[in-house]
């Protein structure tokens, strides 16, 4: 009580709030002078402005209270012999609404892993109980009201920060907002991250701290209830950090339950957080306020030296640096996290979260961070309603959209990205024209001479393999590269994995094809094939056909594997149609036992129906310019090459059924990965 007069005086007197005496008294009177960080200074009058504010939100109640016990994670290790390696060591803890609750330990003890968990980002290989205001969490109802935001900012880089925002709202607010208050949701939200200067920015041109910050935003704008962290200030420096950390210290502060990993915090940035849990080797040594974290560490007989921080002082003795035994000895302390340990006014109170009621921090109006004008839209619910809502709302799609919503707003994002991609929009376009160019003027003319109808077929084969290998590189590195965000995005329920697909697939489709038809066009011509337009159209499909049914394999090894596996397996994966394609050895040629594999390589379908759309259908002699030419028939080159029975409908139709087919595949494998 001594501590809040005092705290009033100070504010009435400077005009100005501390948030570390607010938080923590005792550890601010301890620490000497030079150590105490006045934070957050605010204008005369801030307090009430706050208020003021505050008045525009509601009630502050308190919000989802996380709660789980003995937490278990194992994995397998080695090969021959596997062995069970624990992660995660029958952890326990309590995580309240309306705080901002830091995970804190060294790396590679478990915070990412429990996490995941927490977020149910991980559910496979773990035991224990995880309950949501007293309940055992229902995981689709928690991932309506949560959003996970990952380490990395799984950013798209070529949309502009607006682009980003609306297409989000579009998403995630579905058609019970109108396009209005979507715009109006998007302009707040970005006003009151600092960045609407920067809307028209690209991603890939912002700061670190912008994209934190945008990463932020675009999981805010839904509102939910839960926001979970992953190493937010990562790569971030110590200002920018400490806005990011304010800022989620304005979240909690409407009631939201915030949960973030932070690595290392800096003095100041320690002391604004409400709740601590402090891990070490896959347990809790430390759970509770952060102004009774240095008494609990000098009951077990750990004291922090002056002038160090508190923070790295708790990693070094999570690390084994000051005593060997000290992590079991602060483990048994708070019984592995059973134990919420808080500095109440005059005494200390250990608090077992398991027995208790819920008892969210009370919400000082005063405890918002002066920066923090947060939108009008962020309001605090109580979580019956929140429950109750998403309990009706979980037999209709856990999406906010419906499929065809979610196709058209991500074939537009598709289309921007692309667009905009050099190399998959005027590289794929340039090296099409530039390669026809090159072979129109190597084969100039020879398709109407008998001499040089080898060099023709060559021509075709050529052209088979060129169309292969640019359409399946162009596609392999699409899921790879976008992985992350994709798996970000759906696990937080923008949208489902088939409407990603289709719109990523869909919009591939028409570059691929203007590239492929200005491939084929100047070659035809230059090469002068003969003039029919029903030759014309069956060699463009065919033409066409082949780089869709290449596309679709590069789709399966993107969906499969990763960029470099890609690289070096897909053209191992296609090698063998290549021998099968007729061109190297002709289907009467080969042992019969391999026969089989020639009907069922794409290769040759397509090459045979370029072949009967230059030589079939009863195409008359060519002329001759030389004293000899073997085949002045086209019919009898076809029967040379063992094509006399290929029909170019069956081409088209197999071509199609693999299409189909391949894409089915793809989207499983995908699917799969995703999940
Ligand atoms: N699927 C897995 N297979 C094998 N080991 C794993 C797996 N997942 C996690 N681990 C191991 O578990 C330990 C904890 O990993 P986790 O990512 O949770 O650590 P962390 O505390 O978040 O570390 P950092 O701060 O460096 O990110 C690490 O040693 C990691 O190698």
């Amino acid at each position: 009580m001594e501590t809040k007069s005092f705290e009033q005086q100070k504010v009435a007197k400077n005009g100005k709030q501390n948030i570390i005496s607010k938080y923590s008294p005792r550890l601010h009177s301890k620490r000497p002078d030079s150590m105490r960080v006045e934070l957050l200074p605010q204008p005369e009058n801030s307090t009430t402005n706050n208020a003021e504010k505050c008045s525009d939100f509601g009630a502050r109640v308190p919000g989802v209270d996380i709660e789980f016990t003995n937490l278990n994670y194992a994995v397998k290790e080695g090969i021959i012999k596997r062995r069970e390696r624990k992660i995660l060591d029958n952890v326990s803890g309590k995580f309240s609404g309306g705080q901002l609750t830091v995970i804190m330990g060294p790396s590679g003890c478990g915070k990412s892993t429990l996490m995941n968990i927490l977020a149910g980002y991980r559910v496979k290989g773990c035991s224990g109980d995880i309950l949501i205001n007293g309940k055992i969490r229902n995981i689709d109802i928690f991932k309506e009201q949560s959003s996970y935001i990952m380490q990395d900012d799984n950013l798209q880089p070529l949309l502009t920060v607006g682009e980003a925002m609306s297409i989000a709202a579009h998403l995630k607010l579905g058609k019970a907002f109108s396009h209005r208050d979507k715009k109006l949701r998007v302009k707040e939200l970005l006003e009151f991250l600092d960045l609407w200067d920067s809307r028209r920015v690209r991603t890939k041109n912002l700061s670190g701290g912008q994209k934190k910050r945008l990463a932020i935003a675009l999981e805010l704008v839904k509102n939910p209830q839960v926001v979970l962290l992953d190493e937010p200030t990562s790569g971030l420096d110590s200002v920018t950090s400490k806005n990011c950390v304010e800022l989620l210290k304005g979240l909690s502060g409407r009631g939201k339950t915030v949960i973030c990993i932070i690595h290392q915090p800096s003095a100041s940035i320690f002391e604004m957080f409400d709740h601590l849990y402090v891990m070490a080797k896959g347990m809790c040594m430390y759970q509770g306020s952060v102004s009774y974290v240095l008494q609990f560490l000098e009951e077990h007989n750990l004291r922090c030296p002056p002038y160090h921080n508190p923070a790295d002082y708790l990693i070094e003795i999570a690390s084994g640096e000051h005593d060997a035994n000290a992590v079991e000895r602060l483990v048994k302390g708070c019984s592995n996290g059973r134990f919420s340990l808080e500095y109440l006014e005059n005494h200390i109170s250990k608090e077992d979260f398991i027995i208790s009621n819920n008892n969210s921090t009370a919400i000082n109006d005063n405890s918002i961070p002066s920066l923090m004008r947060l939108p009008s839209f962020v309001k605090a619910t109580t979580t019956k309603e929140v429950i109750v809502e998403k309990t009706k709302s979980c037999f209709r799609s856990r999406y906010p959209t419906s499929f065809p919503d979610q196709l058209l707003v991500l074939l537009k994002r598709t289309f921007k990205i692309v667009s905009r991609d050099p190399t998959l929009m005027y590289n794929r376009l340039l090296t099409h024209i530039f390669i026809a160019l090159l072979l129109g003027t190597l084969y100039y003319g020879i398709g109407r001479d008998a001499k040089d109808i080898r060099n023709n077929s060559n021509f075709l084969f050529f052209t088979v393999m060129f169309l292969m290998l640019t359409a399946f590189n162009c596609v392999t590195t699409t899921f790879p590269t976008e992985l992350p965000i994709i798996k970000q995005e759906c696990f937080n329920g923008w949208y489902a994995v088939k409407s990603y697909f289709l719109a990523v697939t869909l919009a591939d489709i028409p570059i691929q094809i203007l590239a492929t038809h200005l491939y084929a066009g100047i070659t035809y011509f230059m090469t002068a094939q003969p003039f029919d337009l029903f030759r014309i159209t069956y060699f463009v499909t065919m033409c066409t056909l082949i780089s869709l049914v290449s596309q679709s394999f590069g789709l399966i090894i993107g969906a499969s594997m990763g960029v470099k596996n890609g690289v070096i397996f897909g053209p191992f994966c296609f090698l063998p149609f290549t021998i099968f394609s007729g061109f190297f050895v002709q289907l009467n040629s080969a042992p019969f036992f391999l026969r089989w594999i020639f009907h069922i390589s794409f290769l040759k379908y397509g090459f045979e129906g370029l072949m009967l759309s230059i030589f079939g259908y009863d195409r008359g002699k060519i002329p001759c310019s030389s004293d000899y030419c073997h085949f002045v028939y086209p019919k009898m080159y076809l029967d040379a090459l063992d094509m006399e029975d290929a029909v170019y409908k069956n081409c088209v139709l197999f071509m199609i059924f693999l299409i189909v087919l391949m894409r089915f595949i793809s989207y499983y494998l995908l699917y799969l990965r995703l999940k």
